[in-house]
């Protein structure tokens, strides 16, 4: 029965049958060895007993009645940093009964004593958060081998207070909070709340905090310490369970003062569980620091048993992912040649790349950003530039003429010494000129658009494929820019070129022209009538190409009106080749361009500049920026904790599978 447990023979030894500490060890040693590994930098967690209260509230004091040493006690703040301890049974080094004791914190290991354990922690401490009240989340370890003390790794952390005391920053509890939340979030920590028998356990910090990541409990063990203060309605309370502990109370009461030993404690806790008018009404599986340890390994000995596979699956998951990720690094150049051929590789994916988005039209590498759709990007600008365009044309029409008036006016002054119906050339010329010159920006404004586009994407593909080696950018970026501007030059003097011919020359073989132009002067007699009948004052008439037009105004001059007519159907007809052959003439001019930039012109101008002038720009590429130096420096470390952690673990699970461990595993 474990109310008849023996112990006198040291904390709790009796408590634990020693084969049972054998198979526990192991487990235990491995979970450790990963936390000095640690493993949680590379987000794998393990499982924790983590020992949280309210200040004051007894936790130092549950660690010492555990450890059967002394640790830094005291009112106000004791602890100031995670404490990390491990208790280790010596039950192996027979006849060697002197404990040892040792810290490790900041990189160092320290040796100590019993006698000086809580001196040097605090001097730990102080050099870790400073000699103030302030706290730090980096813990110290303490690892305590001595005989009779459980196989037990619990973490210690900074009590909780709402109110700073004197010397203490004023965010003292966030910053403790924290520290707490960081430890006693993940579902492999198991909680000990340690709950003073004095206080009311709702109002407790540490209830509150530990029901924010354990809202049902069922992780979370409670110690009430301090059970001789308070020893009135202690029984209620923890039959009551307001708080909602899981795994269960314990109550203890712990060493009191400095007067006495730990063996002589734990018999006056004895006789305090067993003979007090109230407290001996408590289950006895419920009191006692002895049943705290047993209760704490069993406990330890499941969850890390529960765990351990799930930590096998995530440190191989993460040694692939930091594996896959170093694979993936561009590879280490060490001579030029390794780097003019890593700079041709790059060329190449930037051509390919270039190829599909602007050329075939495949957006494999960017199906869901539109931007980089380039063959529907630059379709979209020239169909909006072939309705811009005549539209251009339209708004550029002389304000206030009337129909047929311009021409008209073109006519007189372009009147030669002629036979009467001869249509003067130079008049077409010249309303040809003014409309062609009052579109002539439109075609600029695509090439600009276009370039500007494409030299945007040129850009960003480069980038990309480049981003290895951000030391070449500005290499890049010059040729790409010198590459630009050439482009531009040469739409430019092509548009140029295209306009001027427009201007000096016109030609068409469309048959359309005709058909066009044959349509309108189908109104011409219809336009003659309503000139020749003065009956009505208006002379509205509907004419093929033009619509329905007042034509009241041209009476004064018929004949000069038929010419007019005449000339206004031909410069129309032959506006349409004009248009046809600009947008088509323009969007040839922009693919052939575009193609030309990505199959040749790029890869030109960036081996100028990149290779070329004594290859300046590769021999940068063999100096590794200071960012990619730093991250295959920390993928090689996480893959070389990663595989020492699999090797822990590996070892360890041999071992289950081949023990029979069965009973403890389940
Ligand atoms: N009578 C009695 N006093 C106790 C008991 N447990 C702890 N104390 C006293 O309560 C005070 C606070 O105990 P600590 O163990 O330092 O408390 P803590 O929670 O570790 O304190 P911080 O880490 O500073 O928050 C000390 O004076 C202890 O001696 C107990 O079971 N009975």
């Amino acid at each position: 029965m474990e109310e008849e447990e023996d112990v006198k023979g040291g904390v709790a030894t009796s408590a634990m049958a020693a084969s049972y500490n054998e198979q526990i060890r192991p487990l235990l040693d491995a979970v450790d060895r990963l936390r000095q590994l640690n493993v949680s930098q590379e987000g794998i967690q393990l499982p924790t007993i983590v020992v949280v209260g309210d200040q004051s509230s007894g936790k130092s004091s549950v660690l010492e009645s555990l450890a059967g040493i002394s640790l830094p006690r005291g009112q106000g703040i004791c602890t100031r940093v995670p404490l990390v301890m491990r208790l280790q049974d010596k039950d192996d080094d027979a006849g060697d009964e002197a404990a040892s004791l040792h810290l490790e914190y900041n990189g160092c290991v320290v040796a100590t004593s019993e006698a000086e354990v809580a001196d040097a922690i605090i001097v730990a401490t102080r050099e870790i958060a400073g000699c103030g009240k302030g706290i730090s989340g980096a813990p110290i370890t303490l690892v305590v081998r001595k005989r009779g003390v459980p196989d037990l790794t619990l973490v210690d952390l900074p009590g909780i207070t709402r109110v700073p005391v004197h010397g203490q920053p004023e965010d003292i509890y966030d910053q403790i909070a924290r520290i707490i939340k960081a430890y006693i979030a993940p579902s492999e920590s198991i909680i000990l709340n340690v709950l003073s028998a004095t206080v009311d356990f709702p109002t407790c910090e540490s209830i509150r905090m530990s029901q924010q990541v354990d809202r049902t409990g069922e992780r979370t063990l409670a110690v009430v310490t301090k059970s001789d203060k308070a020893p009135e309605g202690l029984l209620e309370k923890v039959n009551a369970d307001d708080v909602h502990i899981g795994l269960g109370y314990v109550c203890v009461r712990n060493r009191i003062g400095d007067e006495e030993t730990y063996e002589a404690a734990r018999e006056a806790e004895a006789r305090l569980f067993a003979d007090h008018r109230l407290l001996s009404k408590i289950d006895k599986s419920m009191v006692g620091v002895p049943t705290l340890a047993r209760r704490l390994t069993q406990i330890q000995a499941t969850i890390i048993a529960r765990s351990l596979p799930d930590i096998v699956k995530q440190i191989n998951d993460k040694l692939k992912r930091s594996s896959d990720e170093l694979g993936q690094m561009p590879p280490e150049l060490c001579t030029v040649a390794d780097a003019v051929r890593e700079f041709f590789h790059i060329v190449k994916k930037v051509r390919a790349s270039l190829e599909k988005v602007l050329v075939r039209g495949e957006f494999d590498e960017y199906p869901n950003d539109r931007h980089f759709h380039g063959t529907a990007r630059l379709a979209e600008m020239i169909e909006s530039f072939a309705r811009t365009l005549p539209a251009q044309a339209q708004a550029q029409a002389p304000d206030g003429c009337c129909f047929l008036e311009e021409e008209m006016r073109v006519l007189e002054e372009t009147k030669g010494i002629n036979l009467p119906n001869f249509l003067s050339r130079s008049a077409l010329h010249v309303l040809l000129n003014r409309k062609v010159e009052s579109i002539a920006h439109v075609p600029h404004d695509l090439v600009s658009q276009v370039w500007d586009y494409v030299e945007d994407l040129v850009m960003k593909v480069l980038h990309r494929h480049s981003c290895s080696y951000p030391q070449v950018h500005p290499s890049c970026r010059t040729a790409v820019q010198n590459l630009m501007d050439k482009a531009r030059k040469r739409s430019e003097l092509h548009v140029n070129e295209l306009i001027d011919m427009e201007m000096v020359a016109n030609y068409t073989s469309s048959p359309e022209y005709m058909k066009a132009w044959t349509s309108m002067m189908d109104g011409q007699s219809r336009l003659r009538k309503a000139l020749d009948d003065h009956s009505k004052s208006t002379a509205v008439v509907a004419l093929p190409g033009f619509g329905g037009t007042d034509v009241s105004h041209l009476r004064q001059d018929p004949n000069k009106a038929m010419e007019a007519f005449d000339l206004k159907a031909r410069l129309a007809a032959y506006w349409n080749s004009v248009l046809l052959r600009l947008v088509d003439g323009l969007a040839l001019h922009v693919l052939y361009s575009i193609k030309r930039l990505a199959e040749k012109d790029l890869e030109d101008e960036l081996a100028a500049q990149v290779v070329g002038n004594n290859m300046e720009g590769v021999k940068q590429m063999l100096v590794p920026t200071p960012a990619a130096a730093s991250k295959r420096e920390r993928l090689r470390k996480s893959i070389s904790l990663l595989r020492e952690s699999r090797q822990v673990v590996a070892n360890i699970m041999d071992r289950i599978n081949g023990a029979t461990t069965d009973h403890v595993l389940s």
